[in-house]
């Protein structure tokens, strides 16, 4: 204890001796806060435990993410839940396999191919719902009523339905229908009346069987599995609090557990069959449906054509199953925050939604046009950028092991084997040795030959070996949303922006494994209306 080189790191004396802190603020969802305190007070090399580092700049933020002698921490293992994949494992022999067989998937250029399904499963969708909800709202003016009628909706379950539907049909080859269940909310008809006794009787005569849709079996709807989904999803993150859950035999564990654990092998089985399915279609069916399982660019056709070039290793169906479930976790909420973010800051900059919907008009001068090409649109680029730069929907923390036998040096420091090094995301992008006044949203910094320059400080998608391979789908999903609904509609704030611009209180952030909205029904109401 006395001779630890971990005794001369910066940080609150405490620390020495445990992590409590730290862990506080993690069950309170704040932790990406703590570590930004931390850094503001000690630097951006501090030590928050016995065995923990935090990092908060980008030279050692690149270096501990930048080689296979750092690899994930043991957190990562309590994500398992799923199976073995290329986001929970911790073995540098898999992850290097199965990154070379999945990427293919995402080169910029398979990305872009799957444009058209990003369009019809995702974009057309949320628009679909902006329409329902300004309808309704047209429904309900009074007649004579002058000016545009405008909708309410909430931006956060807007974009996160529509993102899980991209996810879903690009991973499972079909839509969930998440944003359907929100434009039937919009729609539902009024309660029938109260049935006569002749109807109730009618009612209870046992009914036809509802068809199956396409592809789902045993009573599965998109509906259903969308719920064991979420399920799945509540079980890793608990799973990742209290690592015990899934340590007990499963007998022992209160029924919601059980019943979590029930839903995740239902979900589980699923993504396999789907990926049973399409390979069937894709190998074996005939010509014709050969030819139209191929002709789909998505995800799921190319994970199950992958292999590895270098060992000829292939996936199995289970293995692209348990992939799938991961890309849900990690492709939706992520790219969906971003989006919320993006509209709030725009709402709170009128001068800025102003500029950024006058570009549009130049570069998209018919209303259902679409861009693919943030070039084209240098200041949403700048804004997108900004906005991920300030609440990175990844801002917390990403650890990794001190080298097993080396340890290794940062900032002049020595950290020992044995050293857990947390990497913030949130902390590289708010260090003021980097960023001017960081805590002020200004898309400026990103414009010209400059801004591109000081986009290489952004670590939003990690960096090194275990960076984001869905980096280019993200940007494509968020430069075609973004530019067709801010060219599409106006929105409008239903309340006025947080009177005192403070960094850790003007967003409601919940920082679990991905940081987003604590009160979504309160911060992401927004009006909508048609822009011509
Ligand atoms: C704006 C949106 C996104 C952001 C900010 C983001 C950010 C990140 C970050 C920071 C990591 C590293 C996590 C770690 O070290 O454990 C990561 C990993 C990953 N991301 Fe993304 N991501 C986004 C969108 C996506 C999308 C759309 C997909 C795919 C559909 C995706 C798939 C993955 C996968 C599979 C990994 C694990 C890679 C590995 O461990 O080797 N992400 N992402």
């Amino acid at each position: 204890f006395f001779v630890s080189p971990m005794r001369k790191l910066p940080g609150p004396w405490y620390t020495n001796l445990t992590g409590v802190e730290r862990k506080y603020y993690a069950w309170r969802g704040l932790e990406h806060h703590y570590f930004l305190r931390m850094f503001a007070k000690h630097g951006p090399l501090v030590r928050v435990g016995p065995d923990k580092v935090g990092v908060g700049e980008v030279a050692m933020f690149r270096k501990m993410m930048g080689s296979y002698d750092l690899p994930k921490a043991q957190m990562y293992e309590n994500f398992a839940i799923v199976g073995e994949n290329i986001f929970t494992t911790r073995n540098t022999e898999f992850n290097k396999i199965r990154r070379r067989q999945i990427g293919p998937a995402f080169t910029a250029g398979y990305v872009r191919q799957m444009a058209p399904l990003l369009q019809t499963d995702g974009l057309d969708e949320v628009c679909r719902l902006f329409d329902a909800q300004i309808a309704a709202a047209e429904k309900q003016q009074q007649p004579g009523a002058v000016g545009k009628a405008r909708g309410t909706t909430n931006t956060y379950y807007a974009f996160t339905m529509m993102a899980t539907d991209i996810i879903s049909s690009l991973a499972y080859g079909r839509r969930f229908g998440a944003s359907d269940m929100l434009v039937r909310n919009v729609e539902a008809p009024p309660p029938p009346p109260p049935l006569s006794q002749e109807q109730t009787a009618q009612k209870e005569k046992p009914q036809e069987p509802a068809p199956q849709s396409e592809g789902y079996e045993d009573g599965e709807t998109g509906q259903s599995v969308l719920e064991s989904m979420i399920a799945t999803m509540i079980l890793m993150r608990l799973v990742a609090e209290i690592p015990l859950i899934h340590r007990v035999p499963r007998w022992i564990l209160p029924s919601q557990l059980k019943m979590l654990y029930g839903v995740r092998d239902k979900f589980l089985a699923f993504s396999t069959r789907t990926a049973t399915r399409y390979r069937e279609r894709l190998t074996k069916g005939s010509e014709k449906s050969q030819a139209a399982a191929g002709a789909r660019n998505d995800i799921l056709s190319a994970y199950i054509l992958a292999h590895d070039p270098e060992t000829g290793a292939t996936m199995s169906d289970q293995d692209v199953g348990s992939e799938n479930t991961v890309l849900l976790a990690a492709g939706t909420d992520t790219t969906s925050n971003v989006m919320v973010s993006v509209v709030r800051y725009l709402l709170w900059n009128p001068h800025m939604m102003a500029r950024v919907q006058r570009e549009l008009r130049d570069v998209l001068p018919e209303r259902e046009q679409v861009l693919t090409d943030p070039t084209a649109a240098p200041y949403l680029a700048a804004v997108i950028h900004e906005t991920m730069r300030l609440r990175a929907s990844t801002s917390g923390v990403w650890p990794r092991d001190a080298p097993r036998h080396a340890g290794i040096t940062l900032g002049g420091y020595f950290i020992p084997p044995g050293t857990v090094l947390c990497g913030s995301i949130g902390g590289v992008h708010l260090n003021p040795e980097t960023w001017e006044r960081p805590e002020e949203f200004d898309p400026e910094r990103f414009l010209g030959p400059e801004g591109e320059a000081r986009k290489k400080n952004l670590v939003v998608f990690s960096a090194g070996v275990r960076i984001c391979p869905g980096r280019h789908l993200a940007m494509l999903e968020l430069t075609m949303v973004l530019s067709a609904v801010l060219r599409r509609y106006e929105f409008a704030p239903i309340d006025p922006p947080p009177a005192a611009a403070d960094y850790f209180t003007d967003v409601d952030e919940i920082c679990s494994i991905t940081t987003g909205f604590r009160n979504p029904d309160r911060d992401c109401l927004v009006y909508v209306s048609r822009s011509d």
